[in-house]
């Protein structure tokens, strides 16, 4: 019987730095988007072993045996596009941040460890140490006028290298128009990016913070930054609705 299920982690650091109530978004496609997003006050776009369909990127087949999920992929590029439309506050985690970049129209290499000149970005699954599995693998070097910068901003990091996990085989090959790089690993593949023009906080990441912000203060306060511009969209939508009294007297 198939399930819709999220890891503990986003249900923990929803409910720690973020500072809110978390609600799971089943992949149920298009319907879903249209009741769910007027509901939400920002979307976290989580990771998972699954990958995006190449057809959605016009990418070769996968090899046989790479895990898909086309149930999360009807679900999630609506949700991605409708929620930039809105406004609604964005937060996309490793292949949440591909999703973006399929979403708004770029395109994905499949197992970048393939590649000459590039690193392995995976961690096996079946990796039984965890602080192997989620710990630091790589520096990646960050735009030091862009939007990651912004939100560290006050904090002790260098541009030149921050310390993140790697636990994927997949990347952005073509960068979606709107996408701005603003983070990459030293064989170049690119960890993180801001959607251009966007009407609220944007923002993806091919690590997983999730997994780190319990004592790293760049993880954290990742989350911290998602957490506030919820907050304030939260307000204005609140602002913006008349109290139930003023809609009984007119
Ligand atoms: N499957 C994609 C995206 C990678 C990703 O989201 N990884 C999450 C792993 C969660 C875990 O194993 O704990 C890719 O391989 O690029």
């Amino acid at each position: 019987m198939p399930n819709h299920a999220v890891s503990d982690h986003y249900i923990k650091v929803v409910m720690g730095p973020v500072g809110g109530t978390p609600i799971l978004v089943p992949a149920a496609g298009d319907a879903v988007v249209r009741d769910i997003l007027p509901r939400l006050d920002g979307l976290l776009l989580t990771g998972s072993r699954s990958n995006v369909a190449p057809g959605l990127y016009a990418g070769p087949p996968h090899l046989e045996g790479t895990p898909e999920d086309p149930a999360r992929d009807s679900t999630t590029l609506p949700l991605i596009r409708a929620a930039l439309e809105m406004g609604l506050p964005l937060f996309a985690i490793c292949r949440g941040f591909q999703e973006l970049n399929v979403a708004l129209g770029g395109a994905l290499d499949q197992r970048v460890q393939d590649l000459p000149g590039r690193l392995d970005h995976s961690t096996p699954v079946d990796q039984v140490l965890p602080r192997v599995r989620t710990g630091k693998a790589h520096n990646v070097h960050v735009l030091e006028d862009g939007m990651l910068a912004q939100v560290w901003r006050g904090l002790d990091w260098s541009p030149e290298g921050v310390p993140v996990n790697s636990l994927h085989n997949q990347a952005v090959s073509r960068v979606a128009p709107r996408l701005l790089p603003e983070a990459w690993a030293p064989d170049g593949t690119i960890e993180g990016g801001r959607v251009r023009d966007a009407r609220g906080f944007a923002l993806g990441v091919q690590w997983h913070p999730e997994y780190d912000w319990a004592e790293d203060a760049l993880s954290r306060r990742l989350f911290e930054a998602f957490g506030q511009a919820a907050m304030r969209w939260a307000a204005e939508r609140a602002g913006n609705m008349a109290p139930a009294a003023t809609l009984a007297a007119e």
